[in-house]
């Protein structure tokens, strides 16, 4: 076996304010992986192959073999891509009430446009950018239009591998597999997902910082019908403690990956991703799978469960109240003075 040096740099890392500790780093037949995955910590997976076919996918090969239907991609003048659910806004509408039908066609910001390009189209421009371009990101589900080349390789990933993580840890089903090809410097900021991931690199390094659930206060999210769900409100790079004063409790963990190197991302553990030199592009395959049964439930309460319980006792006020804006009033009259 080979220990590969990594040939990213420790001092172009951006400095952050909060501690960071490392992400433990394991071979993939360490049993303590699966105590881990468990116990729902991060944890890097090595040597477990898992996208070894596609080890070779730069944009090169992908141009080649990637097929000719259209990917997602999202352009932003900033190197942050903070997801917007246009959904939510339909969602909105038809909960809100006609009185307030006016305030929900409030224009939001996007911060990152969406748009469609053919791969070829894609790596070109990625090929031409320079600092200081406008910048792109692609996110695709890999779906059928995929040419046969990446359908061969997508059919020699360890899915007998995976697939044995997936029933010892009583996942749900494979919702997809996300392809992300993003530019040196893109960010994807700080949220959660509502599902387990195995986050596979394939070619450049990300640097991926993690909360646990339990950090929910120090992160400020969005309300839960926002079109920004899901995201912290706390931008990481430049944190406003004047109106997130939690922030300055905040305690993560990270690492960077590397070709190869598979992250169990846990569900609903905060993280915030960023693409880092010296490769000039990053390409990254998800593996997102549904969360297992629930089953008995075991008390005290974990922090996921109860982001989950927070979760539905927002939307069952925002529905019952007929307008989100009302949700926190309602809230704030339930606890103030009394818990
Ligand atoms: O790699 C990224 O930029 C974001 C990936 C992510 O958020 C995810 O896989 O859940
Ligand atoms: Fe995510």
């Amino acid at each position: 076996m080979t220990t590969e040096k990594p040939n990213w740099n420790q001092h172009d890392l951006r400095k952050y304010d909060f501690p960071l500790d490392d992400i433990p780093r394991l071979n993939c037949m360490d049993p303590q992986v699966d105590e881990l995955i468990r116990l729902k910590k991060p944890v890097v997976l090595t040597g477990s192959n898992l996208v070894g076919a596609a080890s070779k996918w730069n944009l090169d090969y992908l141009e080649e073999n990637m097929g000719n239907g259209d990917f997602t991609i999202f352009v932003s003048d900033r190197n942050q891509f903070k997801f917007f659910d246009e959904k939510k806004l339909a969602e909105i509408a038809s909960v809100t009430g006609a009185h307030v039908k006016d305030r929900s066609k409030k224009e939001y910001e996007r911060p990152a446009k969406s748009t469609t390009m053919k791969i070829r189209e894609f790596a070109r421009r990625v090929k031409e950018w320079k600092d200081g371009d406008e910048r792109m990101y692609l996110q695709q589900a890999l779906n059928s239009t995929s040419g046969a080349g990446v359908v061969q390789d997508f059919i020699r990933f360890r899915w007998d591998w995976v697939t044995v993580k997936q029933k010892l840890h009583n996942w749900g089903k494979l919702t997809y597999n996300l392809l992300l090809i993003g530019l040196e410097g893109n960010v994807t900021p700080c949220h959660y997902d509502e599902q387990e991931n195995l986050f596979a690199q394939i070619h450049g390094h990300k640097r991926c910082i993690l909360f646990p659930p339990e950090q929910f206060e120090c992160l400020y999210p969005h309300p839960v019908w926002h079109p920004h769900d899901r995201q912290s409100q706390v931008d990481l790079t430049d944190i406003d403690y004047s109106r997130f004063p939690k922030a300055q409790n905040l305690h993560g963990v990270e690492t960077v990956v590397g070709p190869g190197d598979v992250l169990y991302i846990p569900i609903y553990w905060w993280h915030h991703i960023e693409s880092v030199k010296p490769e000039k592009y990053s390409v990254s395959l998800n593996f997102w799978y549904k969360a297992g049964p629930v089953g008995q439930v075991e008390y005290p309460i974990k922090g996921y469960q109860k982001v989950a319980i927070m979760r539905n006792v927002e939307k069952m006020l925002a529905e019952a109240m007929q307008d989100p804006e009302e949700v926190g009033t309602l809230l704030r009259t339930m606890v103030n003075g009394r818990f």
